[in-house]
């Protein structure tokens, strides 16, 4: 069977949120479907979807219901056929999916690391004792306590732009961001230095552009065959399986990345109290194959290492 290919007159829509971040992402898919199928760019639409999460700027993302808050609309619209295929960042995603739509396609994975940005400094350690920290991200907040107890942390929201201006204005003396966001904004510029894993494990999914598809849509899914990389697929499957088992939300500190080597699978995790008191890592080597088994089992270890109440935002009575 060979697929249907789209046309100007009847074009595969991809959705997207407006971000620019996310605008990029969806012009990248864009752009290998075409070289893919050797197709215009009139064959495929970009599909603008406007989304809660991007409506609210001004609180945590913890206080405004977090999960579902960049995805539900695009979602809506995938299942009732307003759009062939949403783009995401798949950090951003559950690992569950709603009834009738998967996602399973991945885009060769950029740098996985996070990036340390500030104007005069370029790590964790040259900041002085006591130094303000800005990041809204609950991950980096506790790893950052966890190393360095002394530093203050700011919530700092918004695009690249807003979080250097704040910078620049002495509203934190640094803050961080994945290093593939910046570069697939065309970011250079940005003093940015990255990260090692070692130092700071990235989130499950880092630097992976997933596509999401419905789950009827035999043709869509084969036109995304010929952009997805498998490699991705393989460390995602373990990431992913790793941060089912935990059980996670955007309000769980979490940690997590696989690595290949030959045809071995190298994953680390790790879980965080909220506060940074506490950190629970753990790895696992074994066959690609059983990535999705390691995944479950590395998560299974950490809960029983952290046990009952471990990720409460408050500390246990003393
Ligand atoms: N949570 C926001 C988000 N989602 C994906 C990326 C970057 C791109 C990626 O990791 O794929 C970012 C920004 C950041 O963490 O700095």
């Amino acid at each position: 069977m060979t697929a249907q290919l789209p046309s100007p007159d009847s074009p595969l829509k991809i959705g997207t949120r407006g971000s620019p971040l996310a605008l990029a992402q969806a012009h990248e898919t864009r752009t290998r479907l075409m070289s893919a199928f050797e197709l215009p760019e009139e064959a495929f639409q970009v599909v603008v979807i406007k989304v809660t999460g991007d409506a609210i700027q001004d609180r945590p993302l913890k206080d405004i219901g977090g999960k579902g808050l960049f995805t539900r609309e695009i979602e809506e619209d995938l299942l009732s056929g307003k759009i062939d295929i949403a783009v995401h960042s798949t950090k951003d995603m559950p690992t569950v999916q709603p009834d009738g739509l998967v996602l399973d396609t991945y885009l060769p994975r950029e740098d996985v690391r996070d990036a340390f940005i500030s104007p005069h400094l370029t790590s964790i350690t040259d900041l002085a004792s006591g130094a303000v920290v800005g990041t809204s991200s609950l991950r980096r907040r506790a790893q950052l306590l966890h190393r360095r107890p002394d530093l203050k942390v700011v919530e700092f929201r918004g695009n690249v732009q807003t979080r250097l201006k704040k910078l620049a204005d002495g509203v934190a003396e640094c803050t961080f961001l994945a290093a593939a966001g910046l570069s697939r904004l065309g970011m250079g510029e940005v003093p940015a230095t990255p990260i090692s894993p070692d130092d700071m494990l990235p989130a499950v999914a880092q630097g992976a552009i997933g596509i999401e598809r419905r789950l009827s849509d035999d043709n869509t899914a084969q036109l995304l065959q010929a952009i997805h990389d498998a490699p991705t697929g393989q460390r995602l499957a373990a990431e992913r399986s790793f941060l089912f088992t935990l059980d996670g939300s955007c309000e769980t500190p979490i940690a997590g990345l696989a690595e290949l080597s030959g045809d071995q699978l190298y994953l680390r995790g790790e879980v965080l109290r909220p506060d940074g008191s506490k950190a629970i890592a753990g790895d696992r080597r074994g066959a690609i194959s059983d990535g999705h088994a390691m995944g479950r089992d590395l998560a299974e270890e950490l809960l029983a290492r952290a046990g009952a109440g471990f990720f409460d935002w408050h500390s246990a009575p003393a």
